[in-house]
């Protein structure tokens, strides 16, 4: 299985972009990386392949050969991993069927120590959110804010959970000060909006990072997947929770995913001066109360509107009215209506997610068309009508307007 990497001769992130993960590629013939989609493995030597399992089972470590069976390791999906493990600047990364199946792979890792409690800075992500106050994995959790950390933690406490910039308000939080005030426990950081780009926190202190590989790293909008970037013992734990509980990354999910990754430097570098732009003319438009953008940068911006900002939904025309970011392709949501909407209306207010507030994620389109077309929403009349989504065999039909 592909693991070879000289760390001798460091190499800038583009570099590592397009050439992480597939460095046994030439040798082998290859140019694209192989996929693999089997689900187990042959083997004539069955008291070997006992020996494995107890291996896998004792240690949690990668096996040497083939994987037995798929959900223990997958070669097209280790390269993934590889790539963004050597992106964050981390021992070695695991991946998961989705964002939401890597957070509970982290919180199982704990629970199964009796490291039951979580304290968490507010806000997250609505279901990451949601997931720890609700208690669903055993977990108990305490809100806080970054200066209240070293307080609330307590002898059970298995983790510090922060993401930043945080979905949807963008706030941020001194990564470097957090993980000296978590002392030995863990430091979470959810790095899905500032992508390895433009935020290693593994350099800042923290032990695990967090992706919802379906946004940024994959970059296309096709692909749903998680993972973890973390030091080499979480690792081998969190593929022995992987194991036993199934959130597996599909091959063909991890394949694109290292596609995604190539590109991932240049898409969040255009994207990201796009997104400066749009800022610098929202924080003079009479029309928006307050402009949200992290310090970091990136392509995620987040206003607050005087008028209804469901009308501003209603009105736009280029940019898709859709949740979910990372795309090449602008997307604006309503935090309070969807990302964000299974989080208790009181919580979700004091987290500073204002029923006014708009999170769009900037893509790669023109920079004066985005303009134009932001612009028009913002002025767009009151909606009365709604349109009515197009059916995919029905492309020639007109829309139909359907009252709300
Ligand atoms: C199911 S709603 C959210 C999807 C995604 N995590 C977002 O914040 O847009």
């Amino acid at each position: 299985m592909y693991m070879d990497y000289d760390a001798s001769t460091p190499r800038a992130l583009a570099t590592e972009a397009v050439h992480a993960g597939r460095e046994d590629l030439a040798e082998l013939g290859l140019h694209a990386p192989p996929i693999d989609l089997s689900t187990t493995y042959p083997s004539y030597d069955t008291r070997a392949e006992a020996a494995r399992i107890d291996e896998f089972a004792t240690t949690g470590a990668r096996l040497d050969g083939p994987p037995v069976y798929a959900r223990l390791d997958n070669p097209t999906t280790a390269r993934f991993e590889a790539a963004l493990a050597r992106l964050e600047g981390a021992d070695d990364a695991v991946a998961f069927a989705s964002g939401m199946a890597a957070l509970t792979a982290v919180l199982l890792v704990r629970a199964s120590l009796g490291l039951r409690h979580v304290v968490a800075v507010r806000p997250l992500y609505g279901c990451s959110d949601h997931l720890l106050n609700a208690g669903l994995l055993g977990t108990e959790v305490t809100w806080t804010d970054p200066a209240g950390v070293a307080d609330a933690i307590r002898p059970d406490t298995g983790l510090v959970m922060v993401e930043s910039p945080a979905n949807p308000t963008l706030a941020e939080v001194d990564i470097r000060a957090l993980a000296h005030a978590c002392g030995s426990v863990p430091l979470l950081v959810d790095n899905t909006f500032a992508t390895p780009v433009l935020q290693r926190p593994v350099e800042e202190g923290a032990r695990i990072v967090l992706h919802s590989a379906t946004k940024y790293l994959g970059g296309h909008g096709d692909v749903m997947g998680g993972v973890v970037a973390c030091d080499d013992e979480f690792a081998r734990a969190l593929r022995q929770v992987r194991f036993a509980t199934g959130g597996v990354l599909h091959p063909l999910a991890g394949y694109l995913l290292l596609r995604g990754l190539s590109t991932l430097p240049v898409r969040v570098r255009a994207a990201s001066a796009t997104a400066a732009e749009l800022v610098r003319r929202l924080a003079t438009d009479p029309r928006i109360a307050r402009v949200h953008y992290p310090r970091v940068g990136g392509a995620m911006v987040s206003f607050e509107v005087y008028g209804d900002p469901h009308d501003v939904i209603a009105g736009v025309r280029l940019i898709t009215p859709a949740v979910s970011l990372g795309s090449v392709d602008t997307l604006i949501q309503h935090p309070a209506s969807i990302s964000h909407r299974i989080v208790a209306e009181g919580d979700r207010r004091s987290a500073g997610v204002s029923d006014r507030l708009l999170r769009m994620s900037v893509g790669l389109e023109d920079v004066e068309d985005l303009w134009r077309d932001l612009t028009q929403a913002l002025s767009a009349p009151p909606a009365e009508t709604v349109r009515a989504p197009r059916a995919a065999d029905d492309s020639a039909a007109p829309s139909r307007p359907v009252g709300r």
